[in-house]
C-alpha cells in the first residue's frame, strides 16, 4: 500500500489578520492529529514562535526576512525533510507565512519541492474583517493574494457590523468567484476543513489547475513584494518599562507603524505580569500572563510598518524606561488595562 503523503497547507494572510490566533486554536482543537509547523515572522525576533511553542508537535522557526524569498527550494525542501523525518510521525505540516509573503512565491516553492513525501494542502488566506478594506486600498495587490487561496478565512468579525461583514464578503467573492470563504472570530475553524482529506483533494484539484508558469507570472520580482516596503524595528530591554511613557508612545506612533508585537516587562504595579501587546493598525490589546518560573523579565518588541524611522522609533521606546526613583501604582497601570479584554487576569 501506498504510503499517505503528508499535506503541507500554507497559511498567508496580510500583517495581524490572526494567522497565529488560528494556528493556536488548530493545534488546540486538534489533539489527535501531529502537527508540525513552520512559523516565518518578518523581524528578527520570531514573536510568533513563541506564541505557538509548546502546543505543537514540531516547530522550526524562520526570522528576519520572508520565506517567499527563499532563493530555491532547498531551504524550504531541508526543513520539510526534518518535519516529515517518519520518527516524528507528523499529519500535516502547518508553514504559516510572515505578514508580508507572497503566497504565490510560497507555492512555487513547494512546488518545485522534491521531497516525496509531501503533498500541497492547499493555500488559506486569512483576512482581518474589520482592517481589510483600509489595507486594500493601500496594497491593491492583497487581492491577488486572496485570488491565489483555496479558502479564505474572513476572521475578525466579532469587530465589525452585520453590515461591514456581509460588505467584506461580497468584495471577495467578488474578485476570488468561487474560493470558499468562512467567517470566523478569533480564528475558532473547524480544524477538520483545513485537514480532511475531501477538501484537501479539491484544493489539490484547483491547485492542479494552477500551473506552475502560473504562479511564475510574478516573475518573482522581489521589488514587487509587500514586504519590499516594509521595514521591522526590534526592541528589547532589561529595563522596566514605565507604562505610562509606553501608552504615549503607543498614542502617538507613527502613521506608518501598522504592527507591534511582543511583550513587555512594566516597573511598579505591572511588574508581576508579562504583558502580551498586538497593534494591528488602530487596533491595540494588552495580554496579561503570568511570567513562567525562570524567564527573564524583559522586554522585547518587533513593530513593523513603512515609511517609519527605525531610530527615531528605537530611541523613543529606549526612553519609556522607568527610572530607579519613579513611583509607579495602579493608577500608571489604568492606561495599559484599558486595552485588557479580561481585566481580572490582569493583576
Ligand atoms: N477581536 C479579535 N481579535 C483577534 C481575532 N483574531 C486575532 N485577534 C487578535 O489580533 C491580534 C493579531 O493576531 P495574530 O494571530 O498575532 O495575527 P498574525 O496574522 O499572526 O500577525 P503577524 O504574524 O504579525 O502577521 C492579536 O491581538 C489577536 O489576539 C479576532 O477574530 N477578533
Amino acid at each position: 500500500m501506498a504510503t499517505q503523503r503528508i499535506p503541507v497547507v500554507l497559511v498567508t494572510g496580510f500583517l495581524g489578520s490572526g494567522k497565529t490566533t488560528m494556528l493556536n486554536h488548530l493545534m488546540r482543537d486538534s489533539a489527535d492529529t501531529r502537527i508540525g509547523v513552520i512559523v516565518n515572522d518578518f523581524g528578527s525576533i520570531n514573536i510568533d514562535a513563541l506564541a505557538v511553542a509548546g502546543q505543537v508537535d514540531s516547530m522550526i522557526p524562520i526570522e528576519n526576512g520572508c520565506l517567499c524569498c527563499a532563493a530555491d527550494a532547498t531551504e524550504m525542501d531541508e526543513m520539510l525533510g526534518r518535519l516529515t523525518d517518519p520518527e516524528l510521525r507528523i499529519d500535516v505540516v502547518v508553514i504559516e507565512a510572515s505578514g508580508l509573503a507572497e503566497p504565490q512565491s510560497m507555492i512555487r516553492t513547494l512546488l518545485s519541492s522534491t521531497n516525496e513525501r509531501i503533498v500541497y494542502g492547499g493555500l488559506v488566506e486569512v483576512v482581518d474583517a474589520a482592517e481589510f478594506p483600509a489595507t486594500r486600498a493601500r496594497h491593491p495587490e492583497l487581492d491577488r493574494h486572496v485570488r491565489a487561496a483555496d479558502l479564505v478565512v474572513l476572521n475578525k468579525t466579532d469587530r465589525v457590523t452585520e453590515e461591514e461583514r456581509r460588505d467584506v464578503l461580497a468584495t471577495v467573492q467578488d474578485f476570488a468567484p468561487g474560493t470558499p470563504v468562512l467567517t470566523a472570530a478569533h480564528g475558532r475553524v473547524d480544524p477538520a476543513v483545513l485537514f480532511d482529506h475531501r477538501p484537501r483533494e479539491a484544493a489539490g484539484e484547483r491547485f492542479r489547475q494552477l500551473s506552475f508558469a502560473d504562479v511564475c507570472a510574478d516573475g518573482h520580482d522581489h521589488a514587487h513584494h509587500l514586504h519590499a516596503a516594509y521595514q521591522s524595528v526590534e526592541f528589547t530591554s532589561a529595563e522596566p518599562l514605565h507604562p505610562r511613557r509606553v501608552m504615549e508612545f503607543l498614542d502617538s506612533r507613527p502613521a506608518g507603524l501598522y504592527r507591534v508585537k511582543g511583550f513587555l516587562h512594566f516597573a511598579g504595579a505591572g511588574r508581576e505580569r508579562k504583558f502580551g501587546l498586538h497593534a494591528v493598525g488602530s487596533y491595540l490589546r494588552f495580554e496579561p500572563s503570568p511570567w513562567e518560573r525562570g524567564e527573564p523579565r524583559v522586554t522585547q518588541l518587533v513593530l513593523i510598518g513603512t515609511g517609519i524611522d527605525a531610530d527615531t522609533v528605537s530611541k523613543r521606546l529606549a526612553e519609556c524606561a522607568a527610572t530607579s526613583t519613579e513611583e509607579i501604582d495602579e493608577t500608571h497601570m489604568m492606561g495599559v488595562l484599558r486595552y485588557v479584554d479580561d481585566v481580572n487576569g490582569a493583576d
